[in-house]
């Protein structure tokens, strides 16, 4: 690393828990190296959390610019400034599309940094796409961060291009030619990508998002070179802007739990079943999935009947969940409140991740090296479970019961896979290749480790350069 000091960092992350743990935890990657500082956009109801997660960091170096999170647009809730507190995941593109109206207040804002000492490079979320005007207009490099692995980056993209798929029906195995190895059906993918939505708010965003993409002068990916060179090696050969891995970024979090403190009720019921010699699987589907009620039932008989220790992270309430705890007293938890997760797959007693695949929670998972049980729900999920269980193979995975990656599961394939993850040969086969990958993992994030040098050469390649 060069010696030039003062880079100055803004970090702009998109209102959903998923997208800004990984930048809060960027931040602090970047703040261990010198002459670093970093200021955090984001929106009042949304700073208290930000400022929690970060709040052992030394003031001088980090400060947080509050913006005023657009009120009256019709679709939306008064007050909801975080998808996670939307009603329905179905109010997406309206709550990412009433993020354009901060772009004036955001460029004042920009402005003013610009006049007290510079911003030497923006880090914005790829759905903050009106970001990359704001930088242009400024004159600052634009780094654009989704929170996705460039295996579904790139795999989206060439299927994008590669129109041979056209016409098959939504289940029928088909390879990419460039990708030989990889058997994919088109439910795969979200009916943006797969061509079967070609039109549309969902569609115009995507075009609208990827356009400003294209124009920003990099793409920051929290996932490390090794488990995906060859994917990250195509993508840049063939496509813009520059992907740079540097991850996984959750590995930059303290290590908070070692001190003294009240541990949390979840944490005190794990040191029962360790006690015990119980093996717990932990169940949770991350911030936003929606689950039926019909599903969650499913869930329940199959965690039920499956006999294994478990403590269940859920967001919905109802009887269902009421019943299963009636039922499972001493051998089943179901939490409602947000628990440090990282914490959890952390505890010694627990032995799997029944998850929804959400890519913080696969790279959570395979740093602790907890074996998956991938069950995606929405997004780049499907994509992957397909990376965690047929290419890492650090995972199981759950499918419906017509044999799709897609739809309804019963509670004899939940029961089954349960078993099979946690007691069964594949169990320990995934089991046994998740410790290698997340050793990998956590030398990728060393001080000599690619990742770590990935996020030097980045810094020195975009925000110190005066000439951009
Ligand atoms: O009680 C809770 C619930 C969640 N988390 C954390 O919240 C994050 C959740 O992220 P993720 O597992 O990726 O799930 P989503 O919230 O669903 O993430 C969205 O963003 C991801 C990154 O772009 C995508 O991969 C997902 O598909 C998309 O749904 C993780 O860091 C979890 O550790 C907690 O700490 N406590």
């Amino acid at each position: 690393m060069d010696s030039i000091t003062s880079v100055h960092v803004v970090l702009f992350p998109f209102m959903s828990k998923g997208h800004t743990i990984p930048i809060l935890h960027l931040a602090r990657l970047l703040l261990l190296r010198t002459g670093i500082t970093v200021t955090i956009f984001t929106t009042h109801a949304n700073s208290p959390f930000i400022r929690q997660f970060l709040g052992d960091i030394q003031q001088s170096l980090i400060s947080v610019i509050e913006l005023e999170f657009p009120s009256n647009i019709p679709e939306l809730p008064p007050g909801v400034e975080s998808t996670d507190h939307l009603p329905s995941m179905s109010l997406f593109i309206p709550f990412a599309n009433a993020t354009k109206l901060m772009q004036p207040d955001f460029e004042r804002s920009l402005n003013s940094l610009s006049t007290s000492g510079g911003v030497s490079c923006i880090i914005s979320d790829g759905f903050l796409g009106w970001t990359q005007q704001s930088a242009h207009k400024s004159g600052i490099p634009r780094l654009v961060f989704y929170g996705i692995n460039n295996y579904a980056m790139t795999i989206t993209k060439v299927l994008a291009m590669d129109r041979s798929h056209v016409g098959l029906g939504p289940d029928e195995p088909f390879i990419l030619s460039d990708f030989p190895w990889m058997k994919l059906t088109l439910n795969d993918f979200l009916p943006v990508f797969n061509g079967s939505e070609t039109e549309g708010p969902h569609f115009e965003f995507v075009m609208e998002t990827s356009i400003a993409t294209a124009k920003s002068q990099g793409l920051v990916v929290n996932s490390f070179y090794e488990y995906e060179s060859a994917y990250l090696d195509y993508y840049n050969r063939e496509f813009i802007p520059k992907a740079w891995c540097v991850g996984p970024l959750c590995l930059a979090e303290v290590q908070k739990f070692d001190r003294p403190r009240e541990k949390p009720d979840s944490i005190k019921w794990l040191d029962q079943k360790l006690a015990e010699g119980r093996s717990v699987l932990y169940v949770a589907f991350g911030s936003q999935a929606e689950i039926t009620e019909e599903q969650l039932r499913e869930m329940a008989v199959g965690l039920e009947r499956s006999e294994v220790s478990f403590l269940w992270v859920v967001r919905s309430k109802g009887e269902v969940l009421e019943e299963l705890e009636e039922k499972v007293k001493g051998r089943g938890l179901v939490v409602r409140e947000w628990v440090n997760q990282v914490e959890i797959l952390r505890h010694e007693s627990v032995h799997g991740f029944m998850s929804h695949c959400g890519w913080n929670s696969a790279l959570e998972s395979i740093c602790e090296s907890v074996p998956i049980l991938a069950w995606p729900m929405m997004a780049d999920q499907h994509l992957n479970a397909r990376l965690v269980a047929d290419e890492l193979g650090v995972g199981l995975r759950i499918l419906a019961s017509n044999g799709s990656v897609r739809g309804f599961v019963g509670s004899e394939i939940v029961e089954k896979m349960v078993k099979e993850l946690m007691e069964g040969e594949k169990g320990e086969d995934v089991r046994r290749k998740v410790k290698e990958a997340g050793e990998a993992a956590r030398k990728a994030m060393e001080e000599s480790g690619s990742s770590w040098r990935t996020l030097d050469q980045l810094i020195n390649e975009t925000c110190r350069r005066k000439d951009h």
